[in-house]
């Protein structure tokens, strides 16, 4: 058999729970032929022994039957990024890497953003975690078909729920339906903080973070309760939107987070008839803005009606779409992003030491000053 023929045959391999097979997810980093013998390597995050076996029985019996004498399947996990490179305060310690997703303003596709790339990590084989810490509009569930679901408690703790390969967790699965908080400062810091240490995330090698739009408190404490190995900025091309992106980025320099680039959303149109794309809103302009900050686009991202129906009926468009355009784009980013991540901690990953605050985590400044307001907030204006 020769190399593009065992790749063929490979190509028909699905991974275990997915619909895409293993040549596709780039998992085949090996082919050796030795007359009828062929020695195939496939790297794959996951653990389980159940999926190493269905790989290794399925890559046999296909090989075996398209020809080869003798099959030797070597399923091997990759090399993971340098746990201890990252430094300073982690009160979720099982969870490798942190990426936080942040825009200048709302409504620009953050949760989009956020709720595509994980599941385009997890399609990659990651052990992908999803925390939508927008607890100001958690648009997550919706999003990931979960509206409906309510987590389980363990102990005092919650697992997250799973869906599309990752684990989620969101207020909006901890609040009843229409019900809304208002939320001040103390609050605020309290449920970013519980949601890092009171769910029972697993051993990720990467949680996705959508944030409340804007620089506040929740950015602040998730920037000083774990090291947050990333930060990406979605923005629109507008100009409106590429002048808050900038405060975005301005707060990942402030709180030491290296910037894994910006999402450009909303940057052309793709016609659903005739598929070709046209400008609206002034395609590529992140691009300078991201430029500024030393950084790159790591996305251009059309509107696509499907982005916008998938996201109001839980069918995100890379799981279900994987071959649109968008979906192509959000799965290159996510590759983008893992290489980004693992170059971060190849050079020392990151520290949240200098930014650690100086009253204790929870208690803003302005919450000790007022006194008598435990857990009340801003009580001193
Ligand atoms: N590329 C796109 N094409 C079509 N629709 C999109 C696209 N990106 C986002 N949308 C739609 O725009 C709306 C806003 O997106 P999303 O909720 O992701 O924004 P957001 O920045 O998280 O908003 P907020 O901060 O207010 O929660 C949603 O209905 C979403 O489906």
């Amino acid at each position: 058999m020769t190399e593009s023929q065992v790749k063929e045959v490979l190509s028909n391999v699905t991974y275990p729970g997915f619909t895409k097979d293993i040549v596709t997810f780039g998992f085949v980093k090996g082919i050796e032929i030795d007359g009828g013998r062929v020695a195939v390597t496939v790297e794959i995050t996951s653990s389980a022994p159940e999926v190493k076996k269905a790989l290794e029985d399925e890559i046999k019996t296909r090989l075996e039957m398209a020809g080869a004498s003798e099959v030797i399947p070597m399923i091997i996990q990759p090399k993971m990024p340098r746990e201890t490179s990252s430094r300073g305060k982690n009160i979720a310690p099982q969870v490798k890497n942190f990426v936080m997703v942040s825009s200048g303003k709302g409504g620009v596709g953050k949760s989009t953003t956020s709720v595509n790339l994980a599941i385009a990590l997890a399609m990659q084989g990651k052990k992908v975690g999803l925390l939508d810490a927008d607890i100001y509009g958690p648009n997550v569930p919706r999003m990931m078909g979960i509206e409906d679901q309510r987590p389980d408690v363990v102990g005092n703790k919650v697992k997250p729920i799973s869906a599309y390969g990752v684990e989620v967790m969101s207020m909006g699965v901890l609040m009843e339906e229409g019900q809304s908080l208002i939320w001040r400062g103390a609050m605020v810091m309290k449920a970013v903080e519980q949601f890092l240490r009171d769910i029972l995330w697993s051993d990720l090698d990467v949680l996705v973070i959508d944030m409340p739009p804007g620089t506040g408190d929740a950015q602040l404490t998730l920037a000083q309760s774990v090291p947050v190995t990333a930060g990406i900025t979605v923005t629109t091309p507008q100009k409106v939107s590429l002048d808050d992106s900038r405060r975005s980025l301005d707060m990942f320099q402030k709180l030491h987070i290296p910037i894994a680039g910006v999402v450009e959303n909303m940057s052309g149109f793709i016609c659903p008839s005739c598929n070709t794309e046209s400008d609206i809103f002034g395609q590529g302009t992140a691009e300078a803005v991201a430029k500024e900050y030393g950084s790159s686009l790591l996305a251009q991202i059309p509107i696509e009606p499907a982005v916008r129906e998938g996201g109001d009926e839980g069918k995100p468009i890379t799981y279900h779409y994987p071959e649109s355009e968008t979906a192509k784009r959000y799965i290159k980013a996510a590759e983008d992003l893992w290489a980004i991540i693992e170059k971060i901690n190849e050079e020392g990953g990151v520290s949240n030491e200098s930014i650690q605050p100086t009253t204790p985590p929870g208690v803003s400044a302005c919450s000790t000053a007022g006194g008598g307001h435990s857990g009340g907030g801003c009580g001193c204006h």
